[in-house]
């Protein structure tokens, strides 16, 4: 099973290949090759909304799936922030395609960022940018990403983006009679 990945960000590729390994039982080590293609997103750098982060993570599976020829999946994973209320949530969205023309979709937890951080972010930065400033660590969203450093590493950001993965597949595992047009 070939998937094309659209990013080279190492933390979203390990929750993908997690994941894949939970999904699709069985396989031996090898039977699913995961590609990390690098294509763009389409929205900004820092999504501000569940919307625009959705839209980036769709441009980002359909571009990395026609990228990689024979894929049989594409898979698009955009973080990104939204405002509930008065309060700002960051969290992952992944989108599935298939060959078959079908679309899966699924969030990750979401988790809150301080009015301290958003006043950084509001300012320009990407969250990531933020979060290693903060940290005084390197590149945070490629490793624990800014859920682990709140959490205190016990939910890494691939840890979380797996749920999302899950849930976006649950069309192709699932029993079909939930998705099909119905005469109920
Ligand atoms: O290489 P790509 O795939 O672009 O990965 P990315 O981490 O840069 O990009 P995303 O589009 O998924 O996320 C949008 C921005 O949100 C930030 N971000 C989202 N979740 C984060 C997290 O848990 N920790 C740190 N930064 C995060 C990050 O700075 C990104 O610029």
């Amino acid at each position: 099973m070939l998937v094309a990945v659209g990013t080279t960000n190492l933390s979203k590729l390990r929750a993908v290949t997690q994941a894949l390994a939970t999904i699709f039982p069985g396989r031996k080590e090898g039977d699913i090759v995961v590609k990390g293609v690098s294509v763009a997103s389409g929205v900004s750098d820092q999504p501000m909304s569940d919307e625009e982060t959705i839209e980036g993570a769709t441009n980002r599976a359909q571009r990395a799936f026609a990228a990689v020829e024979g894929a049989d999946f594409g898979i698009g994973v955009e973080g990104g922030i939204h405002k509930i209320g008065d309060q700002y949530f960051d969290g992952g969205w992944v989108v599935v395609v298939d060959k078959d023309g079908r679309t899966g979709i699924g969030c990750s937890a979401r988790y809150q960022l301080s009015q301290k951080i958003m006043d950084l972010v509001l300012k320009g930065d990407e969250l990531g940018v933020v979060m290693d400033r903060l940290t005084g660590q390197t590149d945070i969203k490629q490793s624990a990403g800014a859920m682990g450093i709140l959490t205190n590493g016990i939910v890494n950001r691939d840890t979380c983006m797996v749920h999302g993965i899950y849930f976006a597949f649950s069309k192709w595992i699932s029993d079909a009679k939930y998705w099909e047009e119905s005469e109920l």
